[in-house]
């Protein structure tokens, strides 16, 4: 059986529980639910806090985990990133009351709260910058309003909860984070693991593949067929199929999503007809 470690709450744990669903894995059915185990499928899902989904994984009791970058370089546990998700994305930064600082060499001296202690005390010393830093388990941006730092370090996603306590970002972006599948780093490939942990990777690419992918199908004439390869090259190469109608075919091919309708408008102008595109549900490449 794989193990596998899961987010149980925040941001990690509902778009990682849609994720393994739509891969097609057993997932619990109660937010309560420790543990759980997918026979079919011949894994163990253990549900745990993300803060420490690296330190299970590092330690060798599970193969796999879900978690954030930010997380996993936070820990500083022996764990490597295999396979970025794609959710979860966020950037790490600096933020003070507007005027407080431009950059992290105004930081010298002064005292930074966050919650990710390990992450901003190793960007401080590699830059040389002696500050303070203040552990704080959450809503740090009411530190500096409280007077506990002059300054915090803290995930922004949208920007409104630092907009909200009338703060602003400076310097640059500490990192930039997303959900990750992490695995020991050096773990030692044994037979009967490293095949599943290959196929549970593969099942979720294809579930990344399916959510950026659609599926293109039209008619176009045999003249117009390289220009319209040009514009569906497809991933390896789009089929191309004969039509009953001599001088026309059909052809087929994955598109990302997110340009389907402007390749379909360049498709109807140079005269494809019946343009389809239909969602993939799942994938392996
Ligand atoms: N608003 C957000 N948007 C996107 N990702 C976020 C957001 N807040 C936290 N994250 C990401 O979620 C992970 C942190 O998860 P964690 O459960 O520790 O905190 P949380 O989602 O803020 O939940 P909570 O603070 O309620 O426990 C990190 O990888 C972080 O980058
Ligand atoms: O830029 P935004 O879209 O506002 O998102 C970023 C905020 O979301 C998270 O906070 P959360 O609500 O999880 O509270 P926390 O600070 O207690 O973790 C994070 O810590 C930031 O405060
Ligand atoms: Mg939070």
């Amino acid at each position: 059986m794989l193990r596998i470690a899961v987010p149980n709450k925040g941001s990690l744990s509902g778009p990682a529980g849609e994720m393994l669903h739509e891969a097609g894995y057993q997932q619990r059915r109660e937010s309560k639910e420790l543990r759980i185990v997918d026979p079919a499928n011949e894994v163990e899902f253990f549900y745990l806090r993300p803060r420490d989904i690296a330190i299970y994984v590092s330690s060798g009791k599970l193969d796999i985990g879900i978690t954030g970058r930010d997380l996993l370089v936070d820990s500083g546990a022996h764990a490597e990133e295999i396979l970025p998700l794609g959710f979860a994305r966020s950037t790490f930064r600096f933020a003070g009351k507007p005027g407080t600082a431009t950059g992290i060499d105004d930081l010298k001296g002064r005292t930074v709260a966050t919650s990710y202690e390990g992450i901003v005390a190793a960007h401080l010393a590699d830059r040389g910058i002696d500050a303070s830093v203040v552990h704080l388990d959450g809503a740090v941006e009411t530190a500096i309003e409280l007077g506990v730092a002059e300054v915090i370090a803290d995930v922004v996603e949208t920007g409104t909860s630092l907009r909200n306590a009338g703060l602003e970002v400076f310097g640059e972006p500490i990192m930039k984070s997303e959900a990750v599948v992490i695995r020991r780093s050096d773990a030692e490939p044994d037979e009967t693991t490293e095949p599943k942990v290959q196929q549970f990777l593969r099942r979720l690419q294809g579930v990344l593949v399916a959510r950026t992918y659609v599926m293109m199908d039209y008619d176009c004439r045999v003249e117009q067929l390289e220009k319209a390869v040009a514009l569906t090259p497809g991933l390896e190469s789009p089929t191309v199929s004969p039509l009953h109608n001599e001088g026309w075919v059909a052809v087929r091919a994955m598109v990302p999503a997110k340009e389907a309708q402007r390749i379909m408008d360049d498709l109807y102008e140079i005269g494809a007809r019946a343009i389809l595109t239909t969602a993939i549900h799942a994938c392996r490449l």
